[in-house]
């Protein structure tokens, strides 16, 4: 699919995609309590593997009612399709509960590294037979505790407290600094919010026993997904309002772009879930994306009129593509100037180019170029790739005024 954009004016209100992450967590939170759902499950492919994953596993969805299994069946090949996220937390959940299975996923995930299953088998005594999808596991389950070494997922981590959340108790030791920790907080507080008991306190997770609750839930939108929009509006001087995001919390997290655009001079606020974001004069930012790395994508188009400087970048080699290689590139093609060293990438604005951009199988490469091209004039190649998180992105778009045509 080749989308072809022409610069426009975003402005309007839309409601936000709905959210990847806490979607895939309240899907895989159906292992443990039934879950009725206010709406239907949302169509993205990520969201669609988590839903099959847990189908797999005996969940049995009835009208709009997801029900806990009696046992959880982990003897399976599941398929994990482009999601690191769904491959990860099954992983973690055969090493936790125990069980011979295989994870597959499609050929952008089977490029990426699960260097930290290696390791987690290693200290759980089970067997796997690489760090690349497909993956073999064999583990006999974990008792009650394990200390975490150095990782390159939070996701892991999610999962192992999906399954001593399972198991009714078990305590997770960090031993060094979590990459991506807002996502450990974000699984906690969807955890509790299902009936769970989690606490985090001197470097551990204390995982209890889940109260029996039946819980019922809409699925609240995505504040990355969202800020593509924000920003593609604030570039071309739009002003517009993304309705239905969840509640903010207070640690650092995707969420927290909010407040990053209003500290550089955008009308940035949120009102009760509603996201407003008005263009005003820009200033430079910098900011440390580790805790939420998919941030950096959203911000990087800020490059073309403003100087973005993103630190905590490493990981982001290792996401559905290298994205400080396409950082670089996509933001050399529409004109500005990108230096990276050690831990950080630089972007300064020079001048502002139409450019093509291919996808490269990454959503958030497709998102990025897009927030620029209603900007500068654009064309994204195999656009179909938004399909593993926002399939209705370029409808959005439409909708904001944005003049798109799909060949
Ligand atoms: O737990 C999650 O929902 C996610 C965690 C993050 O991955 P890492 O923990 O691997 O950084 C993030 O990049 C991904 O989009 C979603
Ligand atoms: C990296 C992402 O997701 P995942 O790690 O689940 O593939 C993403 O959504 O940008």
């Amino acid at each position: 699919m080749k989308v072809i954009i022409l610069p426009s004016k975003i402005s309007g209100e839309i409601d936000a995609p709905k959210s990847k992450s806490i979607a895939i967590r309240i899907l895989f939170g159906s292992l443990l309590n039934n879950i009725t759902l206010r709406e239907e499950v949302p169509g993205s492919n990520d969201v669609k593997a988590a839903y099959n994953s847990i189908i797999e596993m005996g969940v049995y969805h009835e009208g709009n009612k997801l029900k806990k299994p009696y046992s959880i069946n982990l003897n399976k090949k599941f398929f994990a399709g482009g999601s690191a996220t769904v491959a990860r937390i099954l992983s973690s959940l055969i090493l936790t509960l125990g069980g011979n299975a295989i994870i597959d996923g499609d050929e952008t995930l089977r490029k990426r590294p699960f260097d930290g299953l290696i390791k987690l088998a290693k200290i759980t005594n089970s067997e796997v037979n690489g760090n690349s999808l497909p993956i073999k596991l064999s583990s006999k389950g974990i008792k009650d505790y394990i200390e975490i070494p150095e990782l390159e997922s939070s996701q892991y981590i999610t999962g192992l407290m999906y399954g001593f959340a399972y198991k009714g108790y078990g305590v997770i030791k960090l031993k060094s600094r979590v990459p991506s920790f807002s996502y450990i907080m974000l699984t906690m507080d969807l955890l509790n919010d299902i009936g769970c008991k989690i606490k985090y306190e001197d470097n551990e997770i204390v995982v209890e026993k889940c109260l029996k609750k039946d819980y019922e839930t809409s699925f609240p939108g995505d504040y990355l997904l969202s800020s593509f929009y924000a920003v593609s509006s604030l570039l071309t001087g739009g002003l517009t309002i993304i309705h239905n995001l969840y509640k903010a919390s207070n640690y650092f997290g995707d969420h927290k772009i909010v407040d990053i655009l209003s500290d550089i001079g955008v009308k940035s606020k949120l009102d009760n879930g509603n996201w407003i974001i008005k263009s005003e004069n820009l200033e430079n930012l910098r900011v440390n994306v580790d805790d939420s790395p998919d941030m950096a994508m959203s911000l990087a188009p800020l490059g073309v009129k403003v100087e973005v400087t993103l630190d905590g970048i490493n990981r982001l080699k290792i996401k559905e593509s290298d994205r400080i290689k396409s950082i670089k590139d996509v933001m050399e093609k529409f004109g500005s100037i990108v230096s990276i060293k050690d831990n950080t990438i630089n972007i300064k604005p020079n001048k502002i180019n139409k450019a093509e951009i291919d996808c490269n199988n990454d959503h958030r490469v497709a998102m990025m170029a897009a927030s620029i091209s209603f900007l500068s004039g654009g064309i994204i190649n195999n656009a179909e790739c938004i399909g593993k998180s926002d399939p209705k992105h370029w409808d959005r778009y439409e909708k904001l005024g944005g003049k798109i045509k799909v060949e």
